[in-house]
């Protein structure tokens, strides 16, 4: 009937090449990459990108004489990362733990697995081709280990990124978030805000920290923001709450009972806030 809206099943009684022509104009429309049409700006905007809730042991809390187990028992528990310090004994003085060669051989057992290599050590750049070539997933880096410089962070984030792997900015706990941290930041795909002093697990959460992730937060809404330190069900809960999405945990899964009980909780915890 003649003033019927458009439909689909109207093209039947079109001629054939107003059919034609109607899906084409259709499936024009429809597709986001043809910006020469004049409907390119019926396009849509990117939805922005909620940073995924994820849950990573901390090997450092496992049997360190066993690590590919205890990476394969807490993936097989439901980690979504498996979180890795790497200490050189001299950022943090007297904590060593092992370095590249480890990461590489960690990496056969683990084909698929995301390897988040915490680096506390001085001068973390010189590691980077090393760590990319053993397989390491991210590399996180003290801003305090990178002379508190945006221009050598960023210079260190573009080589990670040129090396294939994702890069992270952590942050001590004593570290306050002014202008070149803020700048420094920009360049990193996640931001790591440490909850105890690095150097050793078991340590209680420094409530502190948590104005500083609610301003990482509120600065970065769509960057990965990782807690690290202290972690349990409740202080994951605090976290989430100022804006984390990622926690890194080492006695709350290591030393539990039941590995995927701790770890669904931490998960829990986040995605609840
Ligand atoms: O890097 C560190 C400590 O330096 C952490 O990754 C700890 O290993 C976390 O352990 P818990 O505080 O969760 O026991």
């Amino acid at each position: 009937m003649d003033g019927d809206p458009v439909t689909l099943s109207s093209t039947s009684r079109l001629r054939p090449w107003h059919r034609w022509a109607f899906l084409f104009c259709l499936g024009a429309l429809a597709h986001p990459g043809l910006g020469f049409l004049p409907f390119g700006a019926m396009e849509l905007a990117p939805a922005p990108v909620a940073p995924q809730v994820r849950v990573g042991p901390s090997v450092l809390a496992g049997d360190l004489a066993m690590l590919a187990t205890e990476t394969r028992r807490a993936l097989r528990a439901g980690a979504d990362f498996v979180h890795l310090d790497v200490f050189d004994g001299n950022w943090i003085k007297g904590a060593f733990t092992f370095g590249p060669m480890v990461v590489r051989a960690l990496r056969r057992h683990e084909p698929k697995a995301y390897l988040d290599v915490h680096l506390c050590v001085t001068q973390p750049a010189q590691y980077l081709d090393e760590l990319a070539k053993a397989g390491a997933s991210r590399v996180l880096l003290h801003f305090e280990a990178l002379d508190r410089s945006p221009a050598v962070a960023k210079a260190a984030a573009q080589l990670a990124h040129q090396l294939g792997m994702e890069v992270g900015l952590a942050l001590a706990p004593q570290t306050h978030l002014d202008s070149d941290v803020l700048e420094a930041a920009e360049s990193f795909d996640a931001v790591l805000a440490m909850t105890v002093t690095p150097g050793f697990g078991g340590q209680a959460f420094m409530h502190e920290v948590l104005p500083k992730v609610h301003q990482l937060r509120e600065a970065f809404p769509h960057k990965s923001l990782e807690v690290d330190g202290g972690i349990t069900v409740r202080t994951a809960a605090l976290a989430a709450a100022a804006g984390a999405n990622e926690a890194v945990a080492g006695t709350a899964v290591f030393g539990a009972k039941d590995l995927r009980r701790a770890i669904r909780d931490l998960r829990k915890s986040l995605e609840r806030s």
